[in-house]
């Protein structure tokens, strides 16, 4: 595959930002093995931000020739909370459920699962002995300024009581990069923060420097598309959108791999969709995403019901749709009639698995974990 097509796989959509594409060629013309991550936290069910959206990201980079993982962040979601702050169901969670769901995916995306690392964040720390120095040593370069400016807008709205832990949490994302050695790091565009500045201390990662070939290099950064949550309404700025994405803590924001058809169906005809508007459309990111990511075989049909003049409209990309659909064109009901058989169909692999293959078990598993978590 020549330089061209792979830069195009790394940079169509869902991503909207690499940090910097200069890099990024530039890396990928030395012809060393480039290594890519992206990190989760385990707290609750994959939903398809995470599932569909992220993974599709990670056949991207699969599909142009770099070695991809996923970080399953089990101490960090214990700083957090999460699962009732229970560290031994988090690492349950993290290798049953959530990592194999993730796996899954990217099976039915079209990527190789045997082929992508999966790491939990408590087997790196022991295996790389630095690691606790390198979060230290930045700690002691970095300044409780540029720390506040990584939380998130919610933890920064706790001012004075917001919890030491997720002072030191940007801190060990960023030496995750660096621990994992890797030159490439994607993220959902909520990422940004953290990974601005895993780039700004790059010289000063002492311990664990990121090399490519004999060179110290500066970790590049891919940031994908968030899908908002199906209840958005109208947020403006793209911090406000971070905080109204899709997420597996706020389960109506989302749709789930493991939803049933009819759930999907009325998730989506309940989905908010503004008439006319593009940006921030929930709907429009669900075609945007099942329907137009690969060339189309079968034209996209939108049926108008008889009492509204009756036909149909056909489209063969996203943006002879979106085109349609700012112009007033395509009536929101509409679309979503189209775009939930759509979703229906292009979830059939996921619901097979967790009604009638291993899913199922795995999810019967993770929903008593969530039930019986203990903090600890
Ligand atoms: N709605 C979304 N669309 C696309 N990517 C997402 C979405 N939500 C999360 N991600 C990405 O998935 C990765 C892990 O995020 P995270 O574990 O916080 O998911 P989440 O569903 O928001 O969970 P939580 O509610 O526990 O915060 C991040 O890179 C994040 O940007």
């Amino acid at each position: 595959m020549d330089l061209e097509e792979r830069l195009f796989l790394v940079k169509r959509f869902p991503t909207e930002e690499v940090l910097t594409e200069d890099e990024l060629r530039e890396y990928l013309e030395t012809g060393q093995e480039l290594k890519h991550y992206i990190g989760f936290e385990i707290s609750g069910f994959v939903h398809i931000g995470t599932g569909v959206i992220s993974m599709s990201k990670l056949v991207d980079m699969q599909r142009a020739g770099i070695k991809t993982s996923i970080l399953l962040a089990d101490v960090h979601s214990w700083l957090n909370d999460k699962l009732g702050g229970d560290l031994g169901a988090i690492r349950r969670a993290a290798t049953g459920y959530f990592g194999r769901t993730l796996a899954k995916a990217i099976e039915v995306l079209g990527g190789d699962p045997s082929r992508v690392e999966f790491v939990l964040a408590s087997d790196m720390f022991e295996k790389n002995e630095n690691y606790w120095y390198q979060v230290l040593d930045l700690a002691r370069q970095v300044t409780m300024a540029d720390a506040k400016h990584s939380l998130t807008i919610m933890g920064r709205k706790y001012g004075e009581s917001a919890k030491l832990a997720w002072f030191i949490y940007p801190l060990m994302q960023v030496v995750d990069v660096y621990s994992l050695g890797t030159h490439i790091a994607q993220g959902g565009v909520d990422q940004r923060k953290a990974y601005v500045l895993a780039r700004e201390v790059w010289d000063r990662v002492r311990l664990m420097p990121l090399r490519l070939g004999e060179r110290s290099v500066k970790p590049i950064i891919v940031l994908h598309h968030l899908i908002p949550a199906l209840n958005l309404k109208g947020t403006e700025s793209r911090e406000e959108l971070s905080e109204a994405k899709m997420s597996k803590s706020k389960p109506d924001t989302a749709l789930f791999l493991h939803d049933q058809p009819d759930e999907v169906r009325r998730k989506v005809l309940n989905a908010y969709c503004p008439p006319k508007v593009l940006e921030g459309n929930p709907v429009l990111d669900l075609a945007r995403v099942f329907s137009f990511r690969e060339p189309r075989k079968t034209p996209f049909t939108v049926e108008k019901p008889a009492q509204f003049g009756g036909g149909r409209l056909e489209f063969w990309t996203f943006e002879e749709l979106a085109k349609a659909y700012g112009d007033g064109a395509v009536h929101p009901l509409d679309l979503k009639k189209t775009v939930a058989e759509e979703v229906v169909n292009a979830m059939a692999p996921f619901h097979e698995w967790f009604t009638k293959g291993d899913g199922a078990v795995l999810l019967e598993e993770m929903r008593r974990l969530m039930g019986s978590a203990r903090p600890g």
